[in-house]
């Protein structure tokens, strides 16, 4: 490999490797071939990174807890389809979905309908019916109104739905504020300091018309420090047993949400993920035999990466149109994608690096500024890269493309959505396929 590819190893997918003639190969297909045969814009998901990132979760977790007093759940909204579904099924995953669409793929793909958990601040009657209807295994409640209706069709259909209950701790996290979910103003669970979760789960005990499995608590995303979820934790059981003294009910279940945090181009050295499980293990017996001197049974921990998952798993291949050097020094180069298929570096100012898929070894010369294709002065992929010179129809790969891109992505521009394919060692899957414009001309209706 490379020196330049070494230190990017951490942000490309497992499989990749630089062939003898210079070109970035992953799972054993080199990409210029990928992007003559599929077209560019062109999203790659490397299965192996999949699986390893799903082992890992596993191999972490199971060294401090029983296998049954864990799972795993994977958060789909980091990107989803039937196969990525197949993948995570046969991983021994769980899904939380949050929303009736993701939930439909996730059917497509045969998912296991107890293993799934249904999220989300502002699911609809319908996409509650759904979910019971289809039998999934946990629904998430968020708010007051989320409580009345599921209650209200639970009765009509004459079930019993397993519930857990979100709450909004009160955690603060250090991380960009669109990413932070769990703090007191957040718009997601039931507020903890006011009062109002106590009164949910009250209320729940009370009708008994819902069955409450447990507790749930998200911080945010991008996390790489276990403070907010040991946080998390000591809410959460502080606040069960208050209710366990008031009721004798105890969670069987306990979650601390997702958001466990990758290295970015700007950040390296994510702590392993045998420190959250550590983490959380040590906190779970303190907060016990503090609450109860150790009599009450620890709940069952899950837990809801997506990030982690499939970040590393996924590139994003461009083909380079024109390049223009402005006079006030910036060199740009456009790619034909952009901020459609990731709007991160705007929304967030999320941190992308590039690097050329052919001559990969020729060391950067030449600082660009990689610029989508949108008519938007913010479709900027990344501000600042060095690459060597570029020229016109060539290449350019970002890493780290896994998580949130595609989910996000729109038809701003009326620019149909990138293909997506699944490769592994022998083996090439569209996963998505290229978007025409009869797709897009299809939604109109002509009167
Ligand atoms: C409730 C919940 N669980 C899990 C996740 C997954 O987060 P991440 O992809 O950062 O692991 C999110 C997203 O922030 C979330 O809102
Ligand atoms: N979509 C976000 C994170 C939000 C995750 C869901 N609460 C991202 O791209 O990082």
């Amino acid at each position: 490999m490379s020196s330049s590819l070494v230190s990017l190893t951490t942000l490309l997918p497992d499989t990749a490797a630089v062939s003898t003639d210079d070109v970035l190969h992953i799972a054993g297909h080199a990409l210029p071939a990928l992007a003559e045969q599929y077209g560019t814009p062109l999203y790659i998901f490397d299965r192996a990174t999949i699986v390893h990132a799903c082992q890992r979760y596993f191999q972490a977790f199971e060294r401090y807890y029983r296998a049954s007093a864990v799972r795993i759940l994977y958060a789909s909204k980091a990107y989803l389809s039937p196969l990525v579904a197949r993948i995570i099924a046969e991983q021994g995953m769980g899904l939380d979905i949050v929303s009736g669409g993701e939930l439909t793929v996730a059917q497509r793909a045969g998912f296991p309908m107890e293993r799934i958990s249904f999220h989300g601040n502002n699911k609809s009657t319908a996409e509650l019916k759904l979910a019971l209807q289809l039998g999934v295994g946990r629904i998430i409640l968020d708010n007051w109104s989320e409580l009345e209706r599921l209650t209200h069709l639970a009765d009509e259909l004459g079930q019993r739905p397993a519930v857990l209950l979100r709450v909004a701790p009160g955690v603060e996290t250090d991380t960009h504020r669109y990413l932070q979910t769990g703090h007191a103003a957040s718009k997601f669970g039931f507020p903890l300091q006011n009062g109002e979760a106590k009164t949910a789960i009250l209320r729940i005990l009370g009708e008994g018309k819902l069955h409450l499995v447990g507790l749930h608590a998200h911080s945010g995303t991008m996390l790489r420090e276990t403070r907010p979820y040991e946080e998390c934790l000591v809410h959460l059981l502080s606040l069960a047993k208050a209710i366990y003294d008031e009721t004798q009910w105890w969670p069987e279940e306990v979650s601390p949400g997702g958001g466990w945090g990758i290295d970015t181009p700007d950040q390296l050295g994510t702590p392993g993920l045998d420190q959250l499980a550590q983490a959380l293990q040590h906190q779970m017996q303190v907060m016990l035999a503090s609450i109860s001197n150790g009599t009450l049974p620890a709940p069952t921990l899950i837990l809801e990466p997506g990030r982690s998952i499939v970040a590393r798993a996924g590139v994003a291949l461009y083909r380079i149109g024109a390049l223009k050097a402005t006079p006030a020094g910036t060199t740009y180069l456009f790619v034909d994608g952009g901020m459609a298929d990731n709007i991160r570096p705007a929304l967030y100012h999320a941190l992308y690096t590039a690097l050329p898929v052919e001559h990969i070894s020729v060391p950067g010369s030449v600082d660009y500024c990689v610029s989508g294709r949108y008519c938007e002065s913010g479709d900027m992929l990344i501000d600042n890269v060095r690459l060597p010179a570029m020229r016109e129809g060539e290449l350019l790969l970002l890493p780290l493309a896994g998580a949130y891109c595609l989910p996000m992505a729109s038809n701003y521009n009326l620019v149909p959505r990138p293909g997506v394919l699944l490769v592994e060692k022998g083996r090439v899957q569209v996963m998505e396929r290229r978007e025409t414009y009869d797709d897009i001309l299809v939604r109109y209706q002509e009167s």
